[in-house]
Formats: structure tokens, C-alpha cells, sequence
């Protein structure tokens, strides 16, 4: 029996920080960062059946075509990643009245739709991303013990190619799902790429505004290196995390990215806004034929 210090219930029964109970969520689900863009996403929905706030965890469940989708808002970094996995997760598969994780495992599959900045010149912005691989710079997936799914040749090649500082995390490597992947990047518009997940906007990032960085080259580094066929494409704060939950729980997720800054050339988008809702009405197709 999971103790009640460990997974925390509301008095209604609801999980903690999402306040969902089992029946309100679907076993598809898309994740975004920015609560707001809930709407953007479910304004096309046929119907509405359920909503909920706390936090910045905003859930909405309803039909598109036919298909059952929760959507939630993590808000931004893989911590938040953490709570958000974890407890939608305990939802399917442990039983919240008894304690006990079920006996049949139930799989959910998550579709991220996220903006990211691309970090090769021929990745522009407004472009559609789709993350074969995440590279997380965040350490999260160290305090779980398995390690099973981790690409442990890629990270060490990048990790010597890096020369960071040793105070920070090594990177670790995770894969999307293959199935959602091929799905959802048949067509032209769609890139696949590596998403390098980092811990900050700015800093982490290889931005400066008044502090300078520790490693200044970081952003550089991570442009030219390379591995077998794969280049590090574009930069975000939460892939690793879902990648690497969702292997470890034996979900399936694929990351989707509206490229809306291209750190090479120094471009932003002229309208994000209509990247995102653009990347919304591609991927809200892509899931209808699922
Ligand atoms: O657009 P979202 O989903 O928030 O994703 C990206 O934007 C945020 C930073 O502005 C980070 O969360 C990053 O991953
Ligand atoms: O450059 C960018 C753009 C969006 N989100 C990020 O995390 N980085």
C-alpha cells in the first residue's frame, strides 16, 4: 500500500497537483507548456465534457472527431514534467481507493505541442519539429533507477564533445516513440530532429542579457556535433522528461515542436501565435487517423 505521504489525494480523491480522478482523463493526451493554449487547441473540439485548474495544471477533456483527448498544460521544465507524468500515471494504473498499483497496466500515449529554438540555420522559424531524440541536460531521469532505455553510446559522445563544466549534469539521450514518429512526420512540413531539453531559458539556453556564461562555447558545441546521421536540431525545456517518463512507465510519447526562434540566424518568428495554431490543426489531424 502506497503510504498517504507519498501519493497525495485531495479530500475529493483527486491527485494532488493535477486534481484529476481516473474517470476525467482519456488514455490519449497532449501535453503544452503555456496553460493558454488549451483553448487554442479545444475550440475545435466537437465537445467539452470536463475542466479543471490548480496551478499552472489546466486540464480540459473532450471529442475531436470521434476520438476521446485529454489536454493538460505542464507549465515549463522537466521538474513540473515530473509531477505531471508521475500523477497521470498513478490515475491509470494505481488504484487511488486501495492503494495498490493494478495488476493490468494501462498504456497512454502523449503528443506534446510546444515551441522550440532551432539551433541549425536550415531549420527556419515556423517550421514543424517532431523529436526523434531528446537530450537532457536536466539530470531528471538520474533519480530513477533504471537506466535501461538510455542511449548510453550517443550521450557519451556528446558528453565528451562538450567541455561543461563539471559541476553540471551529463546529458542522457531517450527516444521518441518509433510508431508516433513515423505518424506523425509523413509529410513534407514536418523536420525530424535531436531537441537538446535544457534547464533554463537563458543561461541554460546560451543566452545573455546582463550574466555571463560559465561555459560560452555550450551553444557552438552543441550546433557542430554530430553522431552517426543525427545533428542536435532545436532546444526546449521538457521533452527529455516526457521521453523519459514515459519510457520508464511504459507509456508512448512524441514531442512536436513549432520552431518559433532560429539562434543561428538570430530570427523570431512574426507570429508565433499562428506557428502554434498551425502546428495545432496538423497534429489534431495526424490524431484522428491514430
Ligand atoms: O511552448 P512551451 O510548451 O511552453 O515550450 C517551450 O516554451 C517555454 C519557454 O518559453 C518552455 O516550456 C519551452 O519548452
Ligand atoms: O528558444 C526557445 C524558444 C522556445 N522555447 C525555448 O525553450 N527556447
Amino acid at each position: 500500500m502506497i503510504k498517504e505521504s507519498e501519493l497525495i489525494l485531495n479530500a475529493d480523491g483527486s491527485v494532488y497537483h493535477l486534481n484529476l480522478k481516473p474517470e476525467n482523463i482519456s488514455h490519449l493526451i497532449i501535453t503544452v507548456g503555456d496553460p493558454d493554449r488549451i483553448d487554442s487547441i479545444t475550440k475545435h473540439f466537437d465537445s467539452v465534457e470536463f475542466k479543471t485548474q490548480k496551478r499552472e495544471f489546466q486540464t480540459q477533456t473532450g471529442t475531436y472527431k470521434n476520438k476521446r483527448i485529454t489536454v493538460v498544460s505542464t507549465g515549463i521544465g522537466t521538474d513540473n514534467i515530473d509531477i505531471v507524468f508521475n500523477e497521470l500515471d498513478a490515475l491509470a494504473n494505481i488504484d487511488l481507493k486501495n492503494r495498490e498499483v493494478k495488476e493490468e497496466h494501462q498504456q497512454l500515449t502523449f503528443v506534446r505541442i510546444g515551441t522550440s529554438g532551432s539551433i541549425q540555420k536550415e531549420i527556419p522559424v515556423d517550421a514543424f519539429l517532431a523529436s526523434e531524440k531528446a537530450i537532457g541536460f536536466d539530470g531528471l531521469l538520474y533519480y530513477y533507477q533504471s537506466d535501461a532505455f538510455l542511449e548510453k553510446e550517443f550521450a557519451e559522445n556528446l558528453h565528451q564533445h562538450l567541455s561543461l563544466h563539471p559541476h553540471k549534469a551529463k546529458p542522457y539521450v531517450v527516444s521518441a516513440d518509433p510508431t508516433l514518429l513515423d505518424h506523425f512526420s509523413q509529410d513534407d512540413r514536418v523536420f525530424k530532429g535531436v531537441t537538446g531539453t535544457n534547464v533554463g531559458f537563458y543561461a541554460p539556453q546560451g543566452r545573455v542579457l546582463r550574466a555571463a556564461l560559465q561555459d560560452p562555447n555550450f551553444i557552438d558545441q552543441l550546433t557542430t556535433f554530430t553522431y552517426k546521421d543525427y545533428k542536435i536540431t532545436n532546444l526546449e525545456m521538457e521533452t527529455s522528461g516526457i521521453y523519459g517518463l514515459s519510457k520508464l512507465l511504459g507509456h508512448r510519447a512524441l514531442s512536436m515542436n513549432a520552431i518559433i526562434a532560429n539562434r543561428e540566424t538570430g530570427d523570431f518568428s512574426q507570429d508565433s501565435l499562428k506557428a502554434v495554431e498551425q502546428l495545432i490543426l496538423y497534429t489534431l489531424d495526424k490524431i484522428t487517423s491514430l
